[in-house]
């Protein structure tokens, strides 16, 4: 029997400032699956992980996801400045009912940071806490934009072992990445050929939000 879908998107269109960029994305997302994101810079791949985690809404289609919901690591990483690494990973950790950050602090390598005050970390290790935090979550579908940004070869290798294991423990990933991770698992999506039309539609409720 298949599973059912950790995602589902239908029909969907998403944009900014009601400007349409991509119509009619749809896919399933099953879990062991994951979706790789492709397209040339600024045809809306992070526009529409944007719209999938609920951050702003779609402009017309239906995106349906499990009850549990998903984890979103964006460009930021979302990092609380003054608290060390591990009080990071257990803050966010406390926030989905868990307390054990010891595999997340293991997994992106961190263990050596763990009681250094998180804005004392360079790029890199900043962005492998913010990876690491999707350990924590306990969260079984991942949107990920652009994961691999700052990381050395090492640890995107890292990043690619956590990865796999939890699309080998039943979860699923949608990604934006340039970068091949080596997943067997995933599958190619070129959202060009979902490349709306530059025509100006009504936003439907104003919201949209200032270029950060
Ligand atoms: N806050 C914003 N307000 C208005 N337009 C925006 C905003 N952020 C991005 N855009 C525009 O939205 C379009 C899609 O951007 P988006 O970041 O989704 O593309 P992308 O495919 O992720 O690009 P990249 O590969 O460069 O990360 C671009 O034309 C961009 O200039």
């Amino acid at each position: 029997m298949t599973a059912e879908p950790l995602l589902s998107v239908a029909g969907v269109t998403v944009g900014r400032g009601g400007i349409a960029f991509l119509g009619q994305v749809s896919f399933d997302l099953r879990p062991g699956e994951a979706l790789v994101l492709r397209g040339p810079n600024g045809v809306g791949k992070t526009t529409l992980l944007r719209t999938i985690a609920g951050l702003q809404p779609p402009m017309a289609g239906r995106i349906v996801m499990a009850e549990d919901g998903a984890a979103y690591a964006g460009h930021a990483d979302g990092i609380k400045a003054t608290l060390t690494v591990r009080e990071n990973l257990l803050f966010w950790a406390r926030i989905h009912g868990r307390s054990d950050v010891a595999p997340a602090l293991a997994a992106m390598d961190l263990e050596a940071l763990a009681d250094r005050p998180a804005q004392n970390l360079s790029a890199g290790q900043k962005r492998r806490l913010g990876l690491a935090r999707l350990l924590v979550t306990g969260r079984r579908l991942w949107l990920l934009d652009e994961p691999t940004v700052s990381l050395d070869t090492r640890s995107v290798g890292l990043f690619a072992q956590l990865a796999r294991a939890h699309l080998r423990s039943g979860g699923a990933a949608v990604m934006a990445t340039h970068i091949d991770l080596g997943l067997d698992e995933a599958r190619i999506l070129d959202v060009s050929q979902y490349r709306a039309s530059a025509m100006a539609m009504p936003a439907t409720d104003g919201f949209d939000e200032a270029f950060a």
